[in-house]
């Protein structure tokens, strides 16, 4: 065989991967069709987090009077050097990749779109390239609904090339995608509207996290529907207009710009899998098990394409557990994993394990810690009081079950309940834990004092 290894997609498994192959003597071919580092570097994690970072500047200058700051004149926005100083950020990190994927001696970095032929070769630019071992690694895209082609419509990835604020910016989806770009948006200064078919914000929050956000949008003067179901756009003179499925609001809405975030799908509809016995489930992602292997036994899928997370963390620790396998104390197991994440609105929403919902329809006898974030001195004490902490915790073990924060910085002190789930210990460990002062996450032993009866 010509390579030991081919690796398709350099995402976020990808080129960990490679270079590990590499220094364990493998001959590694990367193969990727766009740019280097995939979605999270290039439309996803990097970009959309400089741009938060430059609306909550722009939210702060513009209302800290309540704080004794007064800004004299206007607070102005500029996209286009807030695009600017995003560009720059993802160029340093591609050519950081560049640098490592090109100076290896045992990496073959190849530009082109792969696929397969069979189960041992892909094809690349009309080039036949054949290995014993292949990972696959192909990420995702944007889901675009029928009815939307006749329009000039936006995604996560031109949305981020614009250089000017749109007027009137409407969004097609409530969940990570829609909740980020609109608030941000917002803060840029354009008018928004999100529309969503479903009857609350972030689907797989519990509804009281999903109404406090909600309420935290309108009172930025975002404009939320929910139970609209966008059936199609149409173009209408220089606007572009979107026919709502709704039993309340008007049943058009007429905006200058108009962003889909109605979902993402896997990369495997155009990769040749059906010449190969790699076996799909039914919404296209590969299926695959605990050590990520598919149903070829030398093909592996990583990443959001295997539908088993959809996060950076969660396709980084894909490539933890196949390193694991073949190079270290194969003790990584993806049943292993606790689901966690966050949304990075403002104040965040970070989520880890289960929510009140799935102990519920699980029958899991379990007790509730909780605290609202206006009981929280450093909260008061930075004017940052809107949303609430929750933990779970089972009653027979009195382990963690899973916890959801919404509050500022919710986004870091989540991190002291995952890594108390992964210790596999009693909730009571943190209970007793002396935290600092003034912190938010001082409050988390205190509400672990009592937890109630869910
Ligand atoms: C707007 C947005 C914001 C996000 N924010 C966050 C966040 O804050 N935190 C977080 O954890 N996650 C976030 N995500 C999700 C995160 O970006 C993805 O989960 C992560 O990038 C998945 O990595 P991956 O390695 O599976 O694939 P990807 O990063 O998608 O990489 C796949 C690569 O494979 C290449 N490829 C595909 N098909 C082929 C082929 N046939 N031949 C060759 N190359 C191919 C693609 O060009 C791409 O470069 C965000 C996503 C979006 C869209
Ligand atoms: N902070 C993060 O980690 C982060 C940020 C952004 C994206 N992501 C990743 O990207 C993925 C996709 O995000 P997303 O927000 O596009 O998808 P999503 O599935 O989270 O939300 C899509 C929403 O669109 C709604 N919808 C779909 N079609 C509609 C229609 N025709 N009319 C009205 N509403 C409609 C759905 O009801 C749903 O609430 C996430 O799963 C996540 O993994 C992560």
């Amino acid at each position: 065989m010509e390579f030991d290894a081919i690796i398709i997609g350099t995402g976020q498994a990808g080129p960990s991967l490679a270079a590990s192959l590499a220094k364990n003597g493998y001959k590694v071919a990367i193969i990727e069709k766009e740019h280097l580092g995939g979605t999270c570097v290039n439309v996803g994690c990097t970009p959309t987090k400089a741009y938060v970072a430059s609306a909550r500047r722009a939210f702060i200058a513009k209302n800290s009077a309540d704080l004794g700051i007064e800004v004299n004149g206007s607070v102005a926005v500029n996209l286009k050097v807030i695009k600017e100083r995003k560009d720059k950020i993802i160029a340093d990190s591609r050519s950081g990749l560049d640098n490592m994927l090109n100076t290896n001696e045992n990496i073959t970095l190849i530009h082109g779109k792969a696929r397969f032929l069979d189960n041992y070769s892909v094809e690349v630019n009309g080039k036949t390239y054949e290995a014993s071992k292949f990972y696959i690694n192909v990420g995702g895209k944007p889901r675009i609904p029928e009815g939307f082609e006749g329009v000039n419509y936006l995604t996560n990835e031109s949305i981020l090339e614009l250089e000017e604020i749109p007027e009137h910016l409407i969004i097609v989806g409530g969940g990570y995608i829609g909740l980020e770009f609109g608030q941000m948006f917002r803060r840029f200064g354009s008018k928004v509207t999100i529309l969503d078919r479903g009857d609350q914000l972030l689907k797989k929050e519990d509804l009281e996290f999903g109404k406090a956000i909600a309420e935290i949008f309108k009172g930025e003067g975002i404009e939320v529907r929910l139970n609209s179901d966008c059936i199609n756009a149409k173009k209408s003179g220089d606007q572009i207009e979107v026919s709502i499925n709704c039993k309340e609001g008007s049943p058009t809405i007429k905006g200058s710009h108009l962003l889909l975030a109605a979902g993402r799908i896997p990369n495997t509809d155009d990769l040749g899998l059906e010449n190969t016995n790699v076996n799909l489930d039914d919404r296209g992602y590969i299926r695959v098990n605990d050590e990520l292997q598919t149903s070829v036994h030398h093909i592996w899928a990583l990443g959001d394409c295997n539908g088993e997370g959809a996060f950076t963390h969660t396709a980084y620790n894909d490539f933890q557990i196949v390193n694991s396998h073949l190079f270290e104390d194969k003790k990584r197991l993806l049943s292993d994993r606790y689901t966690c994440y966050a949304a990075f609105i403002d104040p965040p929403l970070a989520r880890v394990g289960m929510n009140a919902s799935e102990i519920g329809k699980a029958g899991i006898q379990a007790r509730v810690s909780s605290r609202p974030m206006a009981k929280i001195a450093r909260a008061k004490e930075m004017g940052e009081t809107q949303g609430m902490l929750k933990i779970y915790i089972e009653e027979s073990t009195e382990k963690i079950l899973g916890a959801t924060f919404l509050g500022t910085g919710a986004d870091e002190y989540i991190h002291t309940v995952i890594d108390q789930m992964y210790a596999g210990q009693p909730y009571t460990i943190i209970r007793d834990a002396v935290h600092i002062h003034p912190t938010v996450s001082e409050l988390i032993p205190t509400m672990l004092e009592q937890p109630r009866e869910m």
